[in-house]
């Protein structure tokens, strides 16, 4: 397993920033999900510095659905970064937390109109509108609140991105935005402009989520900036904003092979203005909305080996304590991760294993084919890279409570998040 800058092997263990992997699971039990808070503040800081340019006014919003618990709105809230919402939910945790509501982008294709009602009322102040039936909705409901509302329209530039199909999202068939190939387009964007509650500032689009080339990037801003042009030139309508989404790609595993984001912000901010400056399109403001590879890499997740079995196929399992509910994303993309025996860290990997979870489901198996050491029961395995999309889809599927979340920061760690109890589990229920 490549270790994160927080790692390092001290007396045979794996400690996490001095901490001992073992006492962690002593004082909070396993599966844990363990979260560095340092390097979550490192990365958050290093991209708005990354951003700052004195063409226009740039910010970082953090998409809230990789990982969005208390803790984390009250860190997004006092590093002032901005929140990319997809649901009422998030809004409420955001702005139950400290977070500005001011400083909320509002996301989904299928907005409820109480959740529409919810973010004019609250202040959210950008709502990303995404087909022509929301333009209606939403200019409506200002109106009965008596607000005029911010808005971007959701684009899909059809800018087709190298990544698992589930979360492409700007191929033809996207179930997101109005396509800029759309022969209805202008109508749509014309009624933005016009409608008497909505304050219409530009547009947005997200390509798709773990991205590994900077120049799908590139064209989606070429394309985006080109369509600006379009519609200041032919409707005389003003772009003043535009939001290039998230969806940078993080290291996994050997396979990938992330850029690095800290470098490309400028040289992407540079190549935006560029071809803002040639096109006449005098920019604002330019946003990016990055979830995964803000959290990914500062969270894991730390599991005890239970049983092991050699099946008469040939296989050797090695179950683990916690399951697909703690993390659906090798049963629901076949993502790929990387372990270690934390306890047994400077031992030789000299067999098979396939990581294998408690659910009643065959395909709930965390890694396939890892070359670990010998496994004993009450091991424990640490995964990486679990800080996105983890605790953020996790179930209760086979009425299995979900893990307990703690951050460390330098030379101490707290719990952020509750072992979920079996009557927690029953408390919605009648
Ligand atoms: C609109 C939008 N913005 C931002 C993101 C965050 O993407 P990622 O976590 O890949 O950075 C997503 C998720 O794919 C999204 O749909
Ligand atoms: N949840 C997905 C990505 C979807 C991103 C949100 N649009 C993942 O784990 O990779």
């Amino acid at each position: 397993m490549r270790l994160e800058k927080y790692q390092n092997v001290q007396d045979g263990r794996l400690k996490h920033a001095g901490h001992d992997y073992l006492e962690l699971a002593e004082t909070y039990g396993t599966p844990l999900y363990i979260f560095d808070e340092a390097s979550f503040r490192e990365r958050v800081k290093g991209y708005q510095q990354a951003m700052e340019t004195p063409y226009f006014e740039t910010e970082v919003l953090y998409a809230s659905k990789a990982l969005l618990t208390k803790a984390i709105a009250r860190l997004i809230s006092e590093l002032g970064i901005g929140q990319d919402v997809v649901s009422a939910g998030e809004i409420f945790t955001g702005i139950h937390n400290g977070v500005n509501p001011e400083k909320m982008y509002f996301h989904g294709n299928n907005k409820l109109n109480q959740e529409i009602r919810y973010a004019i009322e609250n202040n959210v102040g950008t709502i990303v509108i995404d087909n022509r039936m929301e333009v209606e909705r939403v200019n409506q409901i200002a109106g009965e609140v008596g607000k005029k509302q911010r808005v971007l329209l959701r684009l899909n530039p059809g800018v087709e991105a190298h990544t698992h199909e589930y979360i492409m999202t700007a191929n033809l068939d996207s179930k997101f935005g109005e396509s800029v190939f759309d022969e209805a387009i202008d109508t749509v964007i014309q009624r933005l402009a016009t409608a008497e509650n909505l304050n219409f500032a530009g547009f947005h689009s997200h390509i798709g989520s773990q991205i590994f080339e900077e120049a799908s990037f590139y064209k989606a801003a070429t394309e985006l900036l080109t369509f600006s042009a379009a519609v200041q030139n032919k409707l005389g309508i003003k772009i003043e904003e535009i939001n290039f989404g998230g969806g940078f790609g993080v290291y996994y595993t050997e396979t990938d092979q992330p850029f690095n984001v800290v470098d490309f912000l400028p040289n992407f901010i540079e190549h935006v203005h560029a071809e803002a400056v040639k096109l006449e399109i005098n920019l604002k403001k330019v946003t990016i909305e990055p979830g995964r590879s803000l959290v990914n890499a500062s969270g894991s997740t730390l599991y005890e080996i239970g049983d092991l079995k050699h099946t008469a196929g040939g296989k050797d399992y090695a179950f683990i304590d916690g399951s697909m509910n703690d993390n659906i994303r090798p049963a629901l993309y076949q993502a790929k991760y990387e372990a270690m025996v934390v306890n047994k860290a400077e031992f030789p990997a000299e067999k098979t294993y396939t990581i294998a979870g408690k659910a009643c489901e065959s395909g709930d198996k965390i890694i396939e084919n890892i070359e670990l050491p010998e496994l004993t029961t009450g091991d424990l395995l640490l995964v990486n890279g679990t800080g996105a999309y983890n605790y953020s889809m996790a179930s209760n599927y086979n009425r299995i409570p979900r893990p307990a979340m703690i951050h460390v920061i330098e030379d101490k760690h707290y719990l952020t998040v509750k072992r979920e109890s079996f009557e927690e589990m029953m408390m919605r229920e009648i």
